[in-house]
């Protein structure tokens, strides 16, 4: 072996796929080379070439990896390179005629040049003479880069090798030394780890994932997962530094309404800026957390909103206030429990040209931001370990032009806990610490270990990207691309509007559940490092800019903060169109919502119903929609004149309703309690079942109720006879399996067990049985 043989890794990359790749490649061990280096073709003449006019008589090894980008064009930074191979006097010079090469291409099947760049350098090398150890290898982005890349990356280092000790060295003997150098480097590794300083500096996540695996012994390594265990990495977006003084109009897009046929619309790109009206909790819940809150909110006239610094204060006192923490004995178990179920009705104003249209139904979608504190940390990173500044510009996808702030707040999701492998491995390629590295490559194998800590670490506890750079600091250096590269997008939230546009045409009312918990306990060499609270990015945000609202302190005025929102219609959950059709509607917990919805939209049509022959009556048949006189039939997208026409029915014609609600506890949360009585008492509600699971030593819920007393007979006849629709809404897969279920057995009453099945699959082909189900 040669002492001072060195393998080049160069790579010509513009999202990141081929850089990613190469450094990926140059991480693996090897067993010939002494040294690898890795970087970026157009770093060439300074990095190879020095070397290889000293060393004239040995093979030097090179791996290229590029992609090709533009039409057909090599990527930024391995463009100088290919014009200096394609120059007439490099062919003179033969400047690879001492090196072996074997390049690897990304590109896309569907543009025209496919692997272009790859193509001209792999041909190149050839003519400047280089001996190709093994023809051009192109991996196509449309069908999947992994199918090429993964077979070459697994044997190219092998090659090489063989290829620069010379012909009598076979890949199979090479593979055997691999291993054997493997345990070497393992035993080098047992030796550094030995020395007992260095264990102190394992860091929080390093030690960790040691103690789950089970090692005692600070001597033992943490196994090195084979990279075909090890997921591949490919950026899902780009997100490139733009030269400071570019202008963001040199990128901006139009931010104009989207026009169709029946007016303006908005949506996720282009939401309506919505302040919030009214607030209040629905549960049992005390204002005072919310009251103090409200005094350490600080508006910013800059950013038309509350200061970050504000808002973390008042968020905190939330969690002061509502402990959920086993270990507080200042609270019993039922206390904890009330406090981690809070469920808050807000109303947002509609534009005042009724360009925002909804249906009782439809959801509401809400753009949200990351919280301030994982803002901070990464804009505070991207500082100190790149002198990257919040206020820079940087293009997304070669889009507009944005500040680095704009991007971390609203354009990455920072918050979510990690459910991908690749966050951890894309992670592990920028750590700098060995122990780090390996722990998180250990975390991303999927080897059964491998998953089992990830799912007691990483998923159970919740930890997001911030969490995870705390845990292994030494990732801290990690470039913007290389972070924002692999996050993905930060999702819109949507909840269901529990409103009727008919009662009101101002403003829409969503209802939501702040979410607010706390992980399992896991404990780590005595150490808690699990009951961690987490509160829901969205639902924990809205509680505390709406502190002053909840407590009615009426600080707060419209027009100082705004929430981005745009309509989410369905096309399934919708009311029948005949008010005579009765309905079954069931919603545990917050899957009420949309049935308040419902109910506000049946009262408002059964109101019209009686009024029918009114002047009143004529104007909202004739285009009314939202209450407002200037909103003419082309304008409804939803629902047509016509519709409204069909739901107004005749005397006698109003369909029955039957709710069907649980919850825990009647005194904490029964939502909309007093609601539910006043339209019974209006006759608009039918029947109202309830079901408190907690209440009694027997847990209740909303199914067990079809069988009580008369109510059985009441739905059979409901169902088989009147042709009632049955609606389903609330928060997981078991309520819907369980009522449906309940809904087989009740049918079997009258039919076969088999019969009530295909009935029901029947009901539900008419539109007759719709579930909103979320988990
Ligand atoms: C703007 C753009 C232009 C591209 N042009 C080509 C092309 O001409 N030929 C091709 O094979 N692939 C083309 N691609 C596909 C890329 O080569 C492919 O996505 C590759 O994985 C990117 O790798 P990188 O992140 O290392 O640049 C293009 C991609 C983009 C975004």
């Amino acid at each position: 072996m040669s002492e001072e043989s060195t393998l080049f890794i160069l790579y010509g990359s513009a999202t990141g796929n081929a850089e990613h790749i190469a450094k990926d490649l140059a991480a693996r061990p090897n067993t010939y080379f002494d040294k690898v280096l890795c970087f970026e073709l157009d770093q060439f003449k300074r990095k190879c070439q020095p070397t290889w006019e000293k060393e004239t008589t040995t093979k030097h090894a090179v791996l290229i990896v590029t992609s090709t980008t533009g039409n057909g064009d090599a990527p930024e930074n391995a463009s100088r390179f290919v014009r200096y191979i394609k120059r007439s006097q490099t062919v003179d010079e033969k400047p690879f005629r001492h090196v072996a090469y074997a390049v690897l291409g990304l590109g896309d099947t569907n543009y025209d040049q496919f692997c272009q760049c790859a193509k001209v350098i792999d041909k190149k090398l050839l003519e400047l003479g280089g001996t190709r150890i093994r023809p051009l290898t192109c991996a196509d982005e449309a069908t999947g880069l992994e199918e090429a890349v993964e077979p070459w990356t697994e044997r190219i280092l092998d090659e090489i090798a063989a290829a620069c000790r010379g012909s009598n060295c076979s890949t199979e003997e090479v593979k055997e030394e691999s291993k054997e150098a493997i345990q070497e480097k393992e035993v080098d590794q047992t030796l550094t780890v030995e020395n007992g300083a260095r264990e102190l500096k394992f860091s929080d996540g390093v030690a960790t994932v040691r103690a789950l695996i089970g090692l005692e012994n600070r001597s033992q390594p943490i196994w090195i997962p084979d990279t075909k265990y090890l997921p591949s990495l490919t950026a899902s977006r780009s997100c490139e530094l733009l030269v400071p003084r570019k202008e963001s109009t040199d990128f901006s897009c139009s931010d104009s309404l989207t026009t169709t046929s029946s007016g303006l619309h908005y949506t996720m790109k282009h939401p309506f800026e919505s302040t919030p009206l009214k607030a209040r909790y629905l549960t049992n819940t005390s204002t005072k957390a919310a009251e103090e809150a409200t005094g350490l909110l600080e508006f910013t006239e800059e950013a038309e909103m509350f200061s970050d610094e504000s808002l973390l204060k008042a968020s905190k006192v939330f969690e002061s206030h509502f402990s959920l923490s086993p270990e507080d004995d200042s609270c019993t178990r039922e206390q904890r429990d009330r406090n981690g179920k809070r469920v808050i009705e807000l109303s947002l104003a509609l534009p005042d040209d009724y360009t925002l249209e909804y249906a009782p139904g439809d959801s509401l979608g809400l753009l949200v931001e990351n919280t301030p504190e994982t803002v901070l940390f990464v804009i505070d990173m991207l500082q100190k370990n790149h002198g990257i500044h919040s206020n820079q510009q940087v293009s997304i996808d070669e889009g507009r032009a944005v500040t680095v702030e704009e991007v971390a707040r609203s354009h990455f999701d920072l918050c979510s806990p990690v459910k991908s492998k690749r966050i951890l491995f894309g992670l592990s390629q920028f750590a700098t610490n060995d122990e780090e590295r390996v722990a998180l490559q250990f975390l991303s194998s999927k080897t059964t270990e491998g998953d089992r800590i990830f799912k007691s670490f990483v998923d159970e506890q919740r930890l997001n990207v911030v969490d995870l750079l705390r845990e292994f600091p030494s990732t801290q250096g990690i470039s913007m691309q290389g972070l924002f590269g692999m996050l993905p997008a930060l999702p819109p939230r949507y909840y269901s509007v529990c409103s009727s546009p008919l009662k009101n045409s101002t403003s829409v009312t969503i209802a939501f559940s702040v979410v607010d918990y706390i992980t399992p306990s896991l404990k780590i060499y005595g150490r808690e490092r699990g009951l961690r609270r987490i509160g829901g990015v969205a639902t924990r945000f809205l509680e505390t800019v709406c502190s002053p609202l909840l407590c009615s302190s009426g600080k707060f005025t419209s027009n100082e903060i705004f929430l981005k929102i745009f309509p989410k219609p369905t096309a399934e959950f919708r009311m029948p169109k005949a008010l005579s059709t009765p309905l079954i509607l069931i919603g545990p917990g917050t899957g009420i919502a949309p049935f308040m919805g419902f109910l506000a939209h049946r009262r408002a049509l059964t109101q019209l119903s009686e009024d029918h022959a009114t002047p009143a009556a004529q104007t909202v048949v004739e285009g009314m929609w939202r209450g407002g006189y200037d909103v003419r039939e082309k304008d409804l997208s939803i629902h047509s004149t016509h519709d409204l026409l069909e739901s107004i029915p005749g005397e006698n014609r109003v369909g029955s309703v039957d709710l069907f609600f649980g919850c825990r506890h009647a005194d904490h949360d029964w939502l909309y309690r007093k609601e539910m009585e006043y339209l019974l008492d209006e006759k608009i509600l039918s029947a109202l079942h309830t079901a408190f699971s907690r209440d009694r030593p027997n847990k209740v819920y909303v199914q067990d109720k079809f069988f009580e007393g008369e109510t059985s007979e009441r739905l059979l006849s409901l169902i088989t006879e009147q042709n009632a629709s049955i609606y389903v809404c609330g928060d997981g897969n078991a309520m819907a399996r369980d009522v449906k279920d309940a809904i087989v057995k009740l049918l079997s009453q009258k039919m076969g067990v088999e019969d009530a099945s295909n009935y029901l699959e029947a009901m539900k082909k008419q539109n007759r049985f719709v579930l909103d189900i979320w988990s």
